[in-house]
């Protein structure tokens, strides 16, 4: 399966530097540094699909909870009993009608918030086989972006830092932590991206 080729060619790599433990420690240093209390009480793992056709990609508005209002692949809260690449499926087609054939994992994200303990990890796959047309979802409204028009000033900002580096082809794990006010403020103010 793609995800678990993903997952051993990462760990045949920058092993020392790219452990998701050695990523918690910087994260703890980094937030220890800038003055915070630093708990990471909680962890909940997301998923997000990126599906691919030629050059375009295709992005979803959300229409409710989380990230309302922003253009972003397809995803959510991986449920009890399911592994992430199963959850990324399932939400692929309850958001949008696709069935992915496969899915490539290609990035693991964290995401932290200045007012909150909680962290975020998103597992990060791309599709570029799969059935169907995109339909419009009480979550989201499905659209094409070609990979030069992708619309990063409506997006969550650390889009920017890390959807071009996934359209090129790269696998990478990184941290985003945000200003308080999270989804609102939509600001980053620290951040660190290892390649694998
Ligand atoms: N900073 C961020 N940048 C980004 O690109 N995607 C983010 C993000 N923070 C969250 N996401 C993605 C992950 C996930 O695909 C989605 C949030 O998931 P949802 O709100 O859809 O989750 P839930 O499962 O709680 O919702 P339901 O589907 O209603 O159950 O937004």
């Amino acid at each position: 399966m793609a995800y678990l080729q993903g997952v051993v060619a990462a760990s045949r790599s920058k092993l020392e530097l790219g452990t998701e433990g050695a990523l918690y420690d910087k994260i703890r240093f980094r937030q220890r540094e800038a003055g915070i209390g630093c708990a990471l009480e909680s962890i909940t793992d997301y998923t997000l699909v990126e599906c691919m056709r030629g050059g375009e990609v295709l992005l979803g508005l959300k229409k409710r909870g989380l990230g309302v209002g922003k253009w972003n692949g397809f995803g959510g809260k991986v449920e009890v009993g399911e592994s992430a690449y199963e959850g990324a499926k399932r939400e692929l087609r309850e958001e949008c009608g696709l069935e992915a054939e496969d899915l490539e994992w290609r990035a693991m994200l964290l995401f932290t918030f200045r007012d909150s303990g909680k962290l975020m990890r998103v597992h990060v796959f791309v599709a570029d086989k799969f059935k169907g047309e995109p339909v419009e979802t009480d979550e989201m409204r499905p659209m094409w972006f070609h990979k030069s028009e992708i619309p990063y000033a409506d997006m969550w900002a650390d889009d920017l830092y890390w959807l071009p580096k996934l359209l090129a082809g790269d696998k990478f794990m990184a941290w985003f932590d945000y200003m308080p006010g999270g989804e609102h403020t939509n600001k980053v103010v620290d951040s660190l991206l290892v390649d694998l």
